[in-house]
């Protein structure tokens, strides 16, 4: 009975912003559009200057975990200055709950454009796609940070133009990862997971956003059995180097600038190539 009471507590104290409503006396509430378990997230219309922005909201029954989250991304987002980086914008507390105000983006996630639209991406689009985020992420990374939450649904497109979104699980590099960021890992002896914040973990996590842009265009065949993506997929030698380096562990890319190197040298390899044939 105290844990149904203490439920309905929670999900009484955590809900939802109505549409229309005004938040901090100048945002009003256009759309949720997020609801995780430390916050909820809408776009609103900031009326003091006419523009849309995204308002994260910490849940009031996360107590001081969900705030402090919250200042933690206010902080690393204070420090990033790019323009395909929603930038900060303003940050307050108003009844028992702390927000986090930035740019919003309107566009479509990569995941939204893959699963939904069935967009497909070929070798040569996953490269060029892969130079253009990795701009934004090593300016994350030379500003000191590392986003640790590189997947699909935290990229947006909006026309050609690639956003990074999402700073929630960021650290300064070097800086313990623990218990607090969502959903901890577990050991082999299933406690939460401690280890430092490192380029490395990004650069694996673009590898598997690599893998989920060039899977958009693969059928597999029926009947046949799962087999590993360097089997699945046909790709050019140096697609294939680019992703053992990144997902392999062994050899892996030291910084983001040597991984940049390398993309930007199999483009130009595989445009001369079509040129050529
Ligand atoms: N600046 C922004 N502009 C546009 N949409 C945004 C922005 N920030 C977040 N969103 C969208 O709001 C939703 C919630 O974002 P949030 O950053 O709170 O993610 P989250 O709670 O960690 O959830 P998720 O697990 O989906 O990443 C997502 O659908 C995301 O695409």
């Amino acid at each position: 009975m105290f844990a149904r009471l203490r439920a309905f507590l929670s999900a009484w104290r955590d809900y939802p912003r109505e549409e229309g409503e005004l938040i901090g006396k100048r945002y009003k509430v256009l759309s949720r559009i997020g609801m995780g378990s430390y916050g909820l997230a809408y776009r609103c219309l900031d009326t003091l200057e006419n523009r849309q922005v995204a308002l994260k909201q910490a849940k009031p029954s996360k107590g001081n975990v969900g705030k402090k989250m919250l200042m933690r991304e206010r902080d690393i987002l204070r420090q990033l200055d790019h323009p395909y980086i929603p930038a900060f914008r303003d940050f307050f507390e108003e009844t028992g709950s702390a927000w986090l105000v930035s740019d919003y983006v309107e566009g479509l996630t990569l995941e939204q454009l893959i699963f939904e639209q069935g967009r497909i991406f070929g070798e040569q689009d996953t490269l060029r796609f892969a130079l253009n985020l990795m701009k934004r992420v090593n300016h994350v990374h030379e500003r000191g940070f590392v986003h640790l939450d590189l997947r699909i649904p935290n990229v947006i497109l909006r026309g050609e133009d690639i956003y990074l979104i999402d700073f929630g699980l960021a650290r300064r590099i070097g800086d313990e990862r623990s218990s607090d960021d969502g959903e901890p890992e577990l050991d082999k002896d299933g406690l939460p997971r401690r280890m430092p914040a490192a380029i490395a973990s990004d650069l694996h996590d673009i590898g598997h956003l690599i893998l989920f842009m060039l899977y958009s265009g693969y059928t597999p065949i029926p009947g046949s059995e799962e087999r590993s993506w360097s089997e699945e997929l046909e790709l050019t030698p140096g697609m294939r180097r680019i992703l053992l380096r990144l997902l392999e562990g062994s050899n892996c890319y030291t910084e983001s600038r040597e991984f940049i190197r390398e993309i930007e040298q199999a483009l130009s390899n595989s445009e001369s190539e079509s040129t050529d044939s």
